[in-house]
């Protein structure tokens, strides 16, 4: 049995994950989808709480149909230090021997743990990476078909896009 971890903040959760998700459970049986940055929200980097993005990824996967022994959504906060962060992760998720990431440093982080690496393609990025979509939050550009739809659907039931826009200062109100 083979498993793999996915780390990322997912601040939102976009169709470029989910093409990486896909990609991944191709070729491991399980895959642990690490929300870092877990103590952070409310901010313009990372305005979703380790919970909402729980709550926006699992829809996206149960509508995809990808069941849910196939993958953990575990939330982890940053430590001070990159050194050990390695060790610390595997204090809180299952045993794995692979990690999936283009993040150069998480590459050289788990590298020097001793885990094999998985990297996956690059799916549209240019496209498909939060930074964009959140600057189109605030801006008020089309965001939807960046996002799998219920994503789009939690975020606006939240009111996460007027969040977002209040903690910038662009909220007209
Ligand atoms: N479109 C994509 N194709 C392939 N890998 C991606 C894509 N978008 C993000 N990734 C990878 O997924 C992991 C988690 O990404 P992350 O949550 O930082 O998303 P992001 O879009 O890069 O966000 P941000 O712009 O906020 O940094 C990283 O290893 C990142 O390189
Ligand atoms: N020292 C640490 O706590 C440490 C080191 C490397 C990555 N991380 C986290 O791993 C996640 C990697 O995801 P991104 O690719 O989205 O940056 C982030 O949440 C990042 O903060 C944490």
């Amino acid at each position: 049995m083979r498993r793999a971890i996915y780390p990322g903040r997912f601040q939102p959760f976009h169709l470029g994950h989910l093409s990486v998700v896909k990609w991944s459970l191709e070729r491991v049986d399980e895959l642990i989808i690490l929300i870092g940055s877990a103590q952070e929200s409310h901010t313009l980097s990372n305005p979703f709480t380790a919970g909402e993005r729980v709550e926006m990824i699992r829809k996206a996967m149960n509508n995809e149909g990808i069941p849910g022994d196939r993958y953990y959504l575990i939330p982890i906060p940053d430590i001070l230090m990159n050194n050990v962060w390695a060790y610390h992760v595997r204090m809180y998720v299952p045993s794995f021997q692979t990690v999936v990431a283009r993040n150069p440093l998480v590459l050289r982080l788990f590298r020097e743990a001793g885990n094999d690496i998985l990297v996956p393609p690059s799916f549209q990025r240019e496209k498909y990476n939060s930074t964009l979509i959140r600057k189109y939050i605030i801006t008020g550009e089309e965001w939807s078909d960046l996002v799998p739809n219920e994503v789009y659907t939690f975020i606006k039931s939240i009111k996460g896009d007027e969040r977002l826009r209040e903690i910038t200062g662009t909220d007209k109100r």
